[in-house]
């Protein structure tokens, strides 16, 4: 597994077979993840082959976040957190919402303020670590459906889970200060590596293969242009995935990129 922090300027790191994710969460994404709580945008991604881990990854990577998360309020009782939680799918460049079994592709909007905004997106206010425990049953739940009814698109598609955590300082409550903070981490699943390059080396024309293309190669140009610190166009509307997390890139956010390998003879 081979980890890239292009905001955090922390070397990148390479981990064997026998790591745990808990060495990974510690030592690649914890830093990326908890900023949150400063305030900071984050995104952390898996990319990789399918089934070389990234599923079982992400989702390490999100209970021990959350745990840390959770952990920090208990140790701030000065201040008041409220935790939003929700999370789509992007397949074929459509919006699913993934709290919702409503499956009406979700249309992205332009806010002055707040950017890109995935409109009707169901947003949970989490009451305890329980209910996020539900809420990503739900989700399970919701993605098994598109399988059964798309043939293996958990591989095809694109999935965020987004945790936005607003926190106010108690004794400020009400009085107009200015001491809230605001900001979102995304834990993100991409769609299959090979499935891009299998396709665009075939010179397929499938939909899809194309759809997972752009919005790969989108990411890959838009994540390069920003860790290069080189100025000029940023494609962000080029793809949703990008359009959706333009917010958690750019600026001064931070970005974790764990990738996971698979040892198959094949993906050599
Ligand atoms: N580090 C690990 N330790 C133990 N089992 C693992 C590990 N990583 C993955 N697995 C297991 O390998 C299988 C494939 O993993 P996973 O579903 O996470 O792959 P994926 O890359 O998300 O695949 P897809 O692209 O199809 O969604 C699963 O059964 C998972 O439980």
């Amino acid at each position: 597994m081979f980890i890239s922090q292009s905001t955090a300027r922390l070397p990148d790191r390479v981990f064997d077979p026998e790591c745990s994710t808990r060495q990974v969460y510690d030592e690649g994404a914890k830093e990326v993840a908890l900023s949150v709580l400063s305030g900071i945008n984050s995104s952390i991604f898996a990319y990789g082959q399918t089934s070389s881990g990234k599923t079982y990854t992400m989702l390490g990577i999100t209970e021990h976040s959350m745990a840390e998360i959770y952990a920090y309020i208990d140790q701030h009782p000065d201040r008041e957190f409220i935790l939003r939680f929700s999370a789509m799918e992007i397949y074929n460049e459509a919006v699913r919402d993934l709290l919702s079994s409503d499956t009406t592709p979700l249309r992205l909007l332009d806010d002055p303020e707040k950017g890109t905004v995935v409109e009707k997106l169901t947003e949970e206010t989490l009451r305890d670590k329980g209910h996020l425990l539900e809420l990503l049953a739900v989700c399970e739940a919701q993605r098994q459906i598109g399988e059964t009814a798309l043939n293996e698109t958990s591989s095809r598609s694109h999935q965020i889970l987004r945790l936005t955590v607003e926190s106010s300082a108690k004794q400020f409550l009400g009085k107009g200060n200015s001491s809230t903070l605001q900001a979102c981490v995304n834990f993100v699943d991409l769609a299959g590596s090979e499935r891009a390059s299998q396709t665009a080396a075939s010179g397929m024309r499938l939909k899809e293969g194309s759809h997972i293309n752009k919005s790969l190669l989108t990411l890959g140009k838009v994540i390069r242009q920003l860790s290069g610190g080189r100025n000029g166009h940023i494609p962000y509307r080029d793809s949703k995935l990008t359009r959706i997390l333009q917010s958690s890139l750019g600026g001064n956010a931070r970005t974790a990129i764990i990738c996971t390998m698979s040892p198959a003879h094949c993906h050599v």
